[in-house]
């Protein structure tokens, strides 16, 4: 199976985890572009999506999905994502598409984070994959400093505006032992918005892609 055909794999098997009548939280990627797919076959059953980026709202929209704003509901069933990075604790890297602030803030609201990625994202040590990290743009030159002093080597990401106006610094050469401490010291850096460390908030559920078929993990 090619690395897509995971992709597309789990993107459907996350249809089961959907309850009737819920508003969904919806990630960003190609894997979760075949959710978003595997979700436009039961529009009918399902109340809408809370989208984590421009992107996926686009997607959403075109099949017919309900969107709606974050800040309209309290609490969200389930988030189903992709990931950079999963580790053996569940924890994840995110943000290689740049919509990690959004993700965050979309995961914290639900229940039940349902990860779902092939198995080459699957890692014993975070940290392979650069670091995403969303910056402030005038504070670009001091976040870096500070991410050099904890052992990385943060790359500007050109060309690159998130949705929120912000820019993307992508931090290599981590190997990151204590993901909690690590989102934690880099969330406290003046001017960093979100890391794409999810670790203090990692997944409940995951849906792996192996040429065996689709395997599900839980916390
Ligand atoms: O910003 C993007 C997200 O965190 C994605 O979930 C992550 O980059 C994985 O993307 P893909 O499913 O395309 O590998």
């Amino acid at each position: 199976m090619t690395q897509d055909e995971l992709k597309k794999a789990v993107g459907w098997a996350a249809l089961k985890y959907v309850r009737p009548g819920t508003i969904v939280g919806v990630g960003t990627g190609s894997t979760a572009a075949h959710f978003i797919d595997a979700l436009g076959s039961i529009k009918d059953q399902i109340e809408g999506a809370v989208s984590s980026s421009n992107d996926s709202t686009a997607k959403l929209k075109k099949l017919g999905i309900q969107i709606f704003d974050c800040n309209e509901v309290d609490s969200l069933d389930i988030y189903i994502d992709g990931a950079d990075e999963i580790n053996g604790h569940m924890q994840m890297i995110k943000g290689g598409g740049a919509a990690l602030t959004r993700e965050k803030i979309i995961a914290a609201i639900s229940r039940k984070f349902i990860c779902i990625a092939d198995s080459s994202k699957q890692v014993d040590i975070l940290g392979a994959f650069p670091l995403p990290v969303e910056v402030i743009p005038m504070a670009r030159a001091y976040v870096a400093r500070e991410l050099v002093k904890l052992g990385g080597m943060p790359e500007y990401r050109q060309g690159v505006v998130t949705d929120n106006g912000n820019i993307i610094l992508d931090v290599h050469n981590l190997k990151i032992m204590d993901a909690v401490a690590m989102e934690n010291k880099i969330n406290n850096i003046a001017g960093v918005v979100t890391v794409g460390l999810f670790a203090n908030r990692g997944a409940d559920v995951a849906l792996i892609g192996t040429a065996d078929g689709v395997k599900i993990i839980e916390s």
